[in-house]
């Protein structure tokens, strides 16, 4: 038996600026964010799906992400060849930040893909490449105090070579990760401007984080309907970008259903709102990894994150339909990075307690992953 739920499937009412602003009837908004969260596209809704709806409106959209990350991690099988479990790029890392480029290609060669690029400013790279061999450091963005005093001819010529050198490697990358320790030097994020709109055409997921959110909050179009981008936000930088798309300030009250709108708002983009749950959406469906981390804060565990994100997506990716959850590949990779993140942080802090870094969290990645996913 069906039964008629008289609400409008529509929920892009909701992603506009003026529903944020005459945000009036809490009730019927929940209603039409269960009916999404829940993967309804109908106005008829079966009874236990009543029920289930019924049932979720503590907002627990707690996502199984142990079972997405059993489903979504490739088997390690002797026929592969290099490259066939994740090629990653890192598009970060200048004069001041270092560390955070580092941490999210670092993250994505424990977890298992097979090579991992950084992408930074010449004067980063001899740094970078001396904390690891095993990243591939390309020497080859540019801060305007290293070109001050040049012509606008000289100025492009510059960006069009970046451009040409990222271009080589792009059709070969599964993922992009944008923005960890990149900076906010203008001309540096003018080329990175034309190395996303050339991942856009050449359809390559890019995880946006750190200054890369910087950069999109400022030119949306970069991401706007594009469904492989993927913005990881912690608090400050979700509240610019609420601030800016929707126009409207952050209340915890309507987490769930401002996300969604958000990401709606921006065409569809997926959205990881880093907190003490995390919440993901795709302006479809909303799910949360709360599973325990960890108490310290120390900086780089969102750079770990924009890392794990980008090898689970292409995961996620390259299962295709083979997945049972049905759900978006953006969002399955946000599942599984954040759940992996938090079980490596916590286990890191049994260890470390108070002096627990970036760095003993990263060792603790391969760990958490093989007590779900055993190698063998
Ligand atoms: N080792 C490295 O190389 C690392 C480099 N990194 C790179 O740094 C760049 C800038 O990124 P970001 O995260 O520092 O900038 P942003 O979000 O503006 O925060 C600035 C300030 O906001 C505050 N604040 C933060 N969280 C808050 C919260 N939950 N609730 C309330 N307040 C909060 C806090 O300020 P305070 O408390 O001091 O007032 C914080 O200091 C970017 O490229 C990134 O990738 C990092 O990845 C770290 C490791
Ligand atoms: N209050 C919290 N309680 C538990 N876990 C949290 C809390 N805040 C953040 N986290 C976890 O830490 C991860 C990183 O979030 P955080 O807000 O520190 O990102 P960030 O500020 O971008 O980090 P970074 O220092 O790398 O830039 C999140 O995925 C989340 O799982
Ligand atoms: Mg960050």
């Amino acid at each position: 038996m069906l039964i008629r739920y008289g609400v409008s499937t529509g929920f892009a009412s909701l992603g506009s600026v003026k529903n944020c602003m005459l945000a009036s009837s809490a009730v019927f908004r929940r209603q039409q964010f269960l009916i999404r969260s829940l993967g309804g596209y109908s106005d008829h809704i079966e009874p236990r799906r009543m029920q289930d709806i019924r049932s979720m409106s503590g907002t627990t959209f707690e996502a199984d992400a142990e079972n997405v990350m059993r489903e979504i991690t490739p088997v390690l099988d002797p026929s592969k060849h290099k490259g066939q479990a994740g090629k990653i790029a890192v598009i970060g890392g200048c004069r001041e930040y270092t560390g955070a480029p580092y941490f999210a290609a670092i993250s994505a060669l424990k977890i298992g893909a097979d090579l991992s690029h950084v992408f930074c400013t010449k004067d980063a790279a001899p740094v970078i490449k001396s904390y690891s061999p095993e990243l591939i450091v390309h020497p080859i963005l540019e801060e305007s105090y290293n070109i001050s005093g040049l012509e606008d001819e000289e100025r492009r010529c510059i960006s069009s070579k970046i451009l040409a050198e990222v271009d080589k490697w792009m059709e070969r990358f599964d993922c992009l990760v944008v923005g960890p320790g990149l900076g906010r030097d203008p001309y540096l994020l003018e080329c990175v401007s034309e190395i996303m709109k050339h991942a856009r055409q050449s359809n390559v997921p890019i995880v946006i984080d750190g200054d890369g959110l910087f950069l999109v909050t400022n030119s949306i179009d970069l991401v706007s309907g594009y469904p492989l981008a993927v913005l990881t936000p912690n608090v400050n930088e979700y509240k610019r970008l609420v601030q800016k798309v929707l126009n409207c300030e952050v209340n915890d009250r309507d987490a769930p259903e401002l996300l969604q709108s958000l990401a709606k708002q921006i065409g569809g983009v997926t959205i990881l709102q880093k907190g003490k749950s995390d919440l993901i959406s795709d302006g479809e469906i909303a799910k949360s990894v709360s599973i325990y981390g960890s108490p310290r804060r120390c900086g780089g565990q969102g750079d770990i994150l924009s890392g794990s994100v980008a090898v689970f997506l292409s995961w996620a990716r390259a299962k295709g339909k083979a997945t049972t959850s049905q759900m978006n590949p953006t969002v399955l990779g946000c599942i599984a990075g954040s759940a992996l993140l938090r079980k490596a942080a916590s286990l890191a802090f049994k260890d470390k307690k108070r002096s627990t870094l970036t760095t003993d969290i990263i060792e603790c990645l391969g760990r958490s992953l093989e007590d779900i996913c055993p190698a063998c």
